[in-house]
């Protein structure tokens, strides 16, 4: 088409362009729904758009055209990328190529710059997210175009490009730019508002999926979520458990916590809120409540909404309910303690590595936990038990899951020790076993312990030898084994002479060391296979294992080997600076196998030392039976004795003491009425009372009855002058509290000492003179008198005798019975009755039997009498009513 003006053809055609592009705009860009090979479809929809352009241009000259393709390109370049343009620019080229003629060439190189500068441009600004405003569209519109012109100028021959310069140059750069921004606003803003669009799109899926997500992140709590405001009412919940009930129907909507929970919790629960309001959150506040299945334990996370001006506070809760968590960190933590625990403990896994031990077993063994973790427990092996005692304690582990037991370890420094210890095989739930836990406790001390235990209790401590017990055990074992083999056994019992005196005198600690060389002597005078033991104070037992078969065989040899001992231990014994000479006495005693008893053995050795003590020490006795039968009597007695006092079952007789025919008092004597043996005198029990000690028992007894019966004849017309005579035996006198006792008892019981006479032996009152002058003196003042009994048979020194005060000699019956026949006794009686004289004492004759005995001893000037003669001893009651009269001195 030829315009006669090329504004209004360039305009006209430009008109077109844009009128398509608002077309294209509509059907391509507009749309919303999504089209599949979009770029194809657009380049297509842009190539024919530039054919349409294209097919009306303004001719300039045959086959020479100018349109706006170049707008269309460019801004196909700038707006659509690469394969839009490349499928508009093939539809231009060919088009172009169609239409022909001399500008042909110019057209393509046209088409194809137009598009490559939009291509450009696009990349250029591609850093830039600056939106395409018109200044820059505008200079893009001119570069494009005098590009075009340029083109026009190479590629046309002169006259034409000339033509063509002036013909269009000024309406291509005047509108074409304008036409170009024009288009590219247009298309930019549909670019933008599709950009926009999808923008949109994609924030509305982005927001469907996060609302997608939160709903099932929200499904997937399995906590109560409350939406409570700061007073405390509810808002919303939702639960998936507890008060499920209320949450699904909707009763705790606009409820207060406080119709649902207990005070407490409303409290803690509304403390969190407060502080949710200040900070926008609160985490880990725990609430206690009571649910179906009890107790229950909630942890809150709190966050604060967001509410509008002017609402109260609110706030989402999560409430967790946490009670199967506590319960296990309780669990956790009591395991946790326990495992802490004194017990050293190793828990391996099923090959027996170790996996942790606590800080007991660091204590114990001197290994740290880094030490050890990974090795195995055998790293603590002593080396003292063989491989059959761990393969039994793995067999036991399997088949019982379980083993106990003591076993020998060794410690980092290499010490061993023993420990006891328990393993526990732990099972899952398919009885499989997943670890071992062992526990062990260090047993050294109570080892060591029960060693010392056993030290104290079988060995003397001093000696270091086997005591009794041990002794006994070591005999029974003895006595066995005689049953075994048919050879004879010795016990030998020994006693050092006169030990006690070297400790009295030098002390315990020289005795200690004495017997310590004693035991030593002792040890290495038998074989390995006897036994010495220490009974106790100087006493020593040894037992001779395996002696001949024969019996005089073997008393030879027990007898050579006692007196061997007899003279290792009479060797002198350096003791500190000095040396000792002791001697010991020993009683020996064989046995067999008809023998049962160790008790009775060790007696029968005792009784045989005693023997050897009495055959005057240092020396050796072989046991006798007869001995052994008197001191089992003797022993049986004096249990009787001790019983005999508890069960009243002594009493006493009162045997007269007469002057001038008449009763002046009696002596007391001692009865013993056995409940089998009847009466038994005191010459059978008195001399054992002294030797076991239970004359103090008994003498108390005695003159506790005497003061009783004098208080009771007090007030008698008769009986109450009557004296009554005590028999005091030395050891009751050498008692330090004697007259403090005697005092009690008078006091106690309201007798006057006056008539009280105490009848002391010779020998009583000459152990200690001083002492016993002083005691009497003492006793005198309480009124007091005192007879020296049995007068004559002792060594009684008239020096001694005129210093103590003495009222009474009592002449011994043995010088009595024999007076008028025997000169020796008549003279000793006369010496004494002269010496009584001498002193101003009175003298009394025991043991008067007859009338000759007493008139003899009357024309002597004795006229004091006890004996038969006059009256037996008598029990109480026949004393009382004896027909003797009472001498009555206030009429004598
Ligand atoms: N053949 C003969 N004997 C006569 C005659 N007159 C008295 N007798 C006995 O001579 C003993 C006198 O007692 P004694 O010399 O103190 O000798 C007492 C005394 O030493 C002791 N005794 C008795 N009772 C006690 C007591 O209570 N305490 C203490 N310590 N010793 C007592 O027992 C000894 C023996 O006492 P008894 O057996 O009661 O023996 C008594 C008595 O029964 C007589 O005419 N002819």
């Amino acid at each position: 088409m030829m315009y006669e003006s090329p504004y209004f053809a360039l305009a006209n055609n430009a008109a077109l362009l844009l009128a398509m592009g608002a077309i294209y705009d509509a059907l391509v860009l507009s749309s919303r729904a999504r089209i599949p090979y979009k770029s194809l479809i657009g380049g297509i929809a842009l190539g024919l758009i530039a054919i349409a352009i294209m097919a009306t241009p303004m001719m300039v000259d045959e086959g020479v055209i100018i349109d706006s393709r170049s707008v269309l390109l460019s801004a196909t370049g700038l707006f659509f990328g690469s394969i839009p343009t490349a499928i508009a620019v093939l539809f231009s080229v060919l088009f172009r190529l169609y239409e022909g003629g001399q500008g042909t060439l110019a057209g393509i190189v046209f088409i194809l710059t137009s598009a490559g500068l939009g291509l450009l441009w696009r990349r250029l600004r591609k850093q830039s997210d600056q939106p395409l405003k018109w200044p820059e569209l505008y200079l893009f519109g001119l570069v494009v175009h005098f590009s075009m012109l340029m083109v026009m100028g190479i590629f046309l021959p002169d006259p034409i490009a000339y033509k063509v310069t002036t013909t269009v140059a000024y309406p291509v750069l005047l509108i074409y730019p304008v036409v170009t921004v024009l288009l590219c606003m247009g298309l930019g803003h549909q670019q933008q508002r599709k950009k926009t669009e999808k923008a949109l799109r994609v924030s509305e899926s982005i927001n469907r999926r996060t609302v997608d997500q939160l709903q099932t992140t929200l499904q997937a709590i399995p906590d109560q979520l409350f939406e409570i405001d700061i007073d405390g009412h509810y808002y919303d919940c939702r639960s998936m458990d507890y008060q499920d009930d209320l949450s699904r129907d909707g009763l705790l909507l606009s409820q207060h916590i406080e119709q649902i929970m207990p005070a407490e919790a409303c409290s803690t629960l509304l403390s969190a809120l407060k502080e949710a309001e200040q900070n926008g959150h609160a985490h880990g506040t725990q609430i206690t409540l009571s649910g179906k299945d009890g107790q229950r334990c909630f942890e809150l996370s709190i966050a604060r909404r967001h509410t509008l001006v002017g609402q109260s506070p609110r706030f989402v809760v999560l409430s967790r309910d946490i009670s199967d968590r506590k319960e296990a960190e309780q669990e956790l933590h009591i395991a946790a303690t326990a495992f802490n625990s004194q017990e050293g403990m190793i828990i391996t896994d099923t090959s027996h590595r170790i996996l942790r031990v606590n800080n007991a077993f660091t204590q114990v063994t001197g290994y740290s936990a880094a030490e050890v973790i990974d090795k195995k427990p055998s790293i603590l092996s002593s080396g003292r038990h063989d491989a059959d005692f761990y393969t039994n304690m793995m067999e036991e582990l399997n088949t019982h899951k379980y083993w106990q037991g003591e076993i020998w370890n060794k410690r980092k420094n290499g010490e061993v020790y023993p420990e006891w210890l328990t393993i526990t095989a732990v099972t899952d739930d398919h009885a499989q076993v997943t670890n071992y836990v062992a526990a062990f406790t260090d047993i050294t001390q109570r080892k060591q312990a029960e060693a010392d235990i056993h030290t104290l209790a079988f060995y003397d401590s001093l000696t270091g030898l086997p005591n009794r017990r041990l002794l006994l055990d070591r005999l029974e074992q003895s006595l066995l084994l005689r049953k075994r083999r048919h050879q004879l056994g010795a016990l030998m019992f020994i006693d050092l002479d006169n030990f006690k005196t070297l400790n009295d005198t030098q002390g315990h600690d020289i005795g200690d060391c004495l017997l310590i060389e004693v035991a030593h002597r002792l040890r290495h005078s038998v074989r390995e296979v006897d036994t010495v033991a220490r009974l106790g104070g100087d006493e020593f037992i040894i037992i001779l294992e395996d002696l001949n078969a024969d019996y005089n065989q073997a008393a030879l040899d027990a007898e050579q080997i006692a007196e061997k001992i007899v003279q290792t231990l009479n060797q002198p014994y350096p003791l500190k600076n000095s040396e000792y000479h002791g001697t010991a006495s020993i009683g020996l005693s064989l046995f067999d196998h008809r023998d049962k008893n160790a008790k009775d053995l060790l007696k029968r050795a005792d009784v045989a030392m005693y023997q050897a003590k009495e055959s005057g020490r240092n020396t050796l006795r072989f046991f006798d039976p007869k001995i052994q039968q008197e001191l089992y009597l003797q022993a049986e007695m004096e249990s009787e004795l001790r019983r005999a006092i508890a069960d009243e079952q002594l009493v006493l007789y009162y045997q007269a003491q007469t002057y001038l025919g008449k009763i002046t008092g009696a002596e007391v004597l001692l009865r013993w009425i056995h409940p089998e043996k009847g009466l038994v005198p005191p010459g059978k029990f008195i001399p054992l009372a002294e030797q076991c000690g239970l004359i103090i028992p008994l003498g108390n007894w005695v003159l506790e009855t005497a003061c009783r019966q004098l208080a009771a004849w007090a007030d008698h017309p008769e009986l109450s002058k009557v004296t009554l005579s005590v028999n005091v035996s030395a050891h009751q006198f050498s008692m330090i509290d004697f007259v403090a006792n005697v005092e009690r008892v008078l006091r106690e019981t309201g007798a006057e000492g006056k008539l009280l006479k105490f009848e002391l032996t010779e020998s009583a009152v000459l152990i200690d003179v001083d002492s016993t002058a002083d005691k009497m003196m003492q006793l005198k003042d309480l009124g007091i008198n005192f007879s020296i009994d049995d007068f004559g048979t002792g060594y009684s020194s008239l020096f001694h005798l005129k210093h103590l005060p003495v009222d009474q000699l009592k002449i011994d019956r043995s010088f009595v019975r024999d007076i008028n026949e025997d000169p020796d006794d008549l003279a000793i009686v006369q010496a004494i009755i002269a010496m009584a004289h001498n002193l101003g004492i009175s003298v009394i004759a025991e043991g008067v039997e007859t009338e000759a005995q007493k008139r003899c001893l009357e024309k002597r000037q004795c006229r004091h009498f006890q004996g038969f003669l006059f009256s037996q001893p008598l029990p109480l009651d026949q004393f009382e009513n004896c027909d003797i009269d009472i001498f009555n001195y206030e009429t004598a």
